[in-house]
């Protein structure tokens, strides 16, 4: 029996659990870092960051746990997905990794389009259309705007499988974050020749691609020294963070949708199938899961938006000079009524994925009186996410997907004001589950099926994921939220042409 390691190297820290091998969590540690943004629509991280924080988090957990080196049987990893870490040929980093969120790409993307012979052609190879976010077009990014670098690459990783190559020395990745670079055959599980060829790409470029369970090796001793762990302990494929913390909440079967909002917003189903958005605004990626796939829906500013609120606007003003915190700010907006008195906010202050799709699309704040205080502009902010939210649940409602249970992770989903608010304006109760850290916890449970400790991902959620709150809706705020989200989503149309 072996402890396990979740590790989630995320965009604005990494956290990491220790498990044990039923799934009590034993000691939790993380750690921030900055985001750059050197020019608007940028978004850059240097992977010395994600290195660095996975040494500190995971030494804190062993220590807090009391765990020797050799209780720690496998390491389970899972990350912000579609960064590109550009390696030369002695693995050192060329330049900062562009983040999902780097809007950058717009050309790019065209290019993709136009290469594969047109958007349904490339749904065709990989499930889904081009957007900004995603690997692929930050390669061709690096090849046209940066040539002398891209003549340096010989790997390109993703942000935990960076990690990955520190902890084992070994280039893998797993099918779930791979489907998120644009360059897996999302349906085959496999890399897609076809696009690779069409993208002029050398294959050799990317990692080996496995499922989420299996190991792709284990410590090198230098790694096995700093973590003080042994040269034994295994690495599993992990996934990517959308997927990870699906598995940490249990969506491994139909009917469960999770509702994540951490710097980003996801809302994710299980599919037996790879089922498809036609208009292409949910992604239809592989799931942590063998065998299965699964739909999301990706709100790029969600909890970024009220992080962002607080950096710009409330810098210095808590206690001890410190920044407001995210309790105080949501009990202010708690005081103010449902609507925030008119005030509306659109969340797309890094662009928008689902539902518009636009690496144009800005945030906005619309309806500001002299009645309007700090606490109307909070509600305002969580409103307006929650209801960016609510247009994935609409598209898939749509879509007739089943949704017969919802559960919310994330940062945001620890607060009981935001939870109810995402209770009343999806019309659906948000249960939560016992593990909070969703992602790291994911991934420790697919660390323990590769151990061994379990036979199959679905065994070890049955075994460990349990509910540990229910927010029901309340009847009255859902109608008003019923008859303001109509208000919500005419909002970008009406300002569309300004941010054009
Ligand atoms: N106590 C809180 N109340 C409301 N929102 C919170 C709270 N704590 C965190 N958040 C929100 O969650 C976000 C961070 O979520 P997290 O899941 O830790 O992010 P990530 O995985 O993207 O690094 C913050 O940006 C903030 O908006
Ligand atoms: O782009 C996506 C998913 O497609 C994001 O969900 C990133 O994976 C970043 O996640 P967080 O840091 O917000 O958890």
């Amino acid at each position: 029996m072996s402890n396990l390691l979740g590790i989630d190297i995320g965009t604005s820290g990494t956290k990491a659990l220790a498990v044990s091998p039923s799934g009590k969590i034993l000691a939790e540690a993380s750690t921030a870092y900055p985001c750059e943004h050197p020019k608007p629509l940028w978004s850059e991280q240097d992977p010395e960051h994600w290195w660095k924080a996975t040494q500190k988090v995971v030494k804190a957990v062993v220590k807090q746990a009391k765990l020797k080196p050799a209780d720690v049987g496998a390491i389970g990893l899972s990350g912000q997905m579609h960064g590109s870490v550009f390696l030369d040929k002695k693995n050192q980093v060329i330049r900062p990794a562009l983040l999902w969120n780097d809007q950058r790409t717009a050309a790019e993307c065209d290019e993709i389009e136009e290469r594969a012979g047109g958007r349904k052609k490339l749904i065709k190879m990989v499930a889904n259309p081009a957007l900004t976010g995603f690997t692929a077009p930050k390669i061709l990014w690096l090849r046209n705007n940066e040539p002398k670098n891209f003549s340096k690459v010989t790997k390109v990783l993703l942000p935990k499988d960076y990690v990955r190559l520190r902890l084992t020395g070994e280039f893998a990745t797993e099918v779930s974050d791979a489907s998120g670079t644009l360059l897996l055959d999302v349906v085959k599980r496999k890399w897609s020749k076809p696009l690779l060829g069409k993208l002029d790409l050398d294959a050799d470029l990317l990692p080996t691609c496995v499922e989420s369970e299996e190991i792709t090796g284990t410590l090198t001793e230098e790694a096995a020294k700093k973590l003080g762990l042994t040269t034994a302990c295994k690495v599993v494929g992990g996934a990517g963070d959308c997927a990870a913390g699906a598995v940490g909440n249990g969506i491994v079967k139909p009917g469960l949708l999770s509702t994540s909002i951490g710097t980003s917003g996801v809302m994710f189903v299980h599919s037996d199938q790879p089922e498809y958005d036609p208009a292409g605004r949910l992604h239809t990626f592989c799931h942590a899961v063998r065998g299965k796939w699964h739909m999301m829906g990706v709100t790029l500013t969600a909890g970024g938006a009220l992080s962002w609120f607080q950096d710009a606007l409330c810098q210095g003003l808590g206690a001890k000079g410190k920044n407001v915190s995210f309790d105080q700010l949501v009990s202010e907006a708690e005081k103010t009524s449902l609507g925030a008195e008119g005030l509306q906010f659109l969340p797309y202050l890094a662009g928008e994925r689902t539902p518009h799709l636009d690496a144009n699309a800005r945030g906005a704040l619309v309806g500001l009186t002299l009645a309007h205080g700090r606490g109307h502009i909070v509600r305002s902010i969580l409103e307006g996410v929650t209801f960016a939210l609510r247009d994935s649940l609409a598209i898939m409602q749509d879509l007739n997907v089943p949704v017969k249970e919802i559960r919310g992770s994330g940062g945001g989903s620890k607060n009981p004001f935001w939870r109810q608010m995402q209770a009343d304006v999806f019309g659906k109760p948000v249960s939560t589950m016992t593990a909070d850290e969703g992602p790291a916890y994911g991934v420790a449970l697919l660390a323990a099926v590769g151990a061994g400790e379990y036979k199959s991902i679905e065994e070890a959620c049955k075994a460990t994921v349990k509910t540990a709150e229910k927010t029901k809706t309340n009847a009255k705020a859902r109608k008003q939220y019923d008859q303001l989200f109509p208000e919500f989503q005419s909002l970008y149309g009406d300002l569309k042409h300004r941010f054009e």
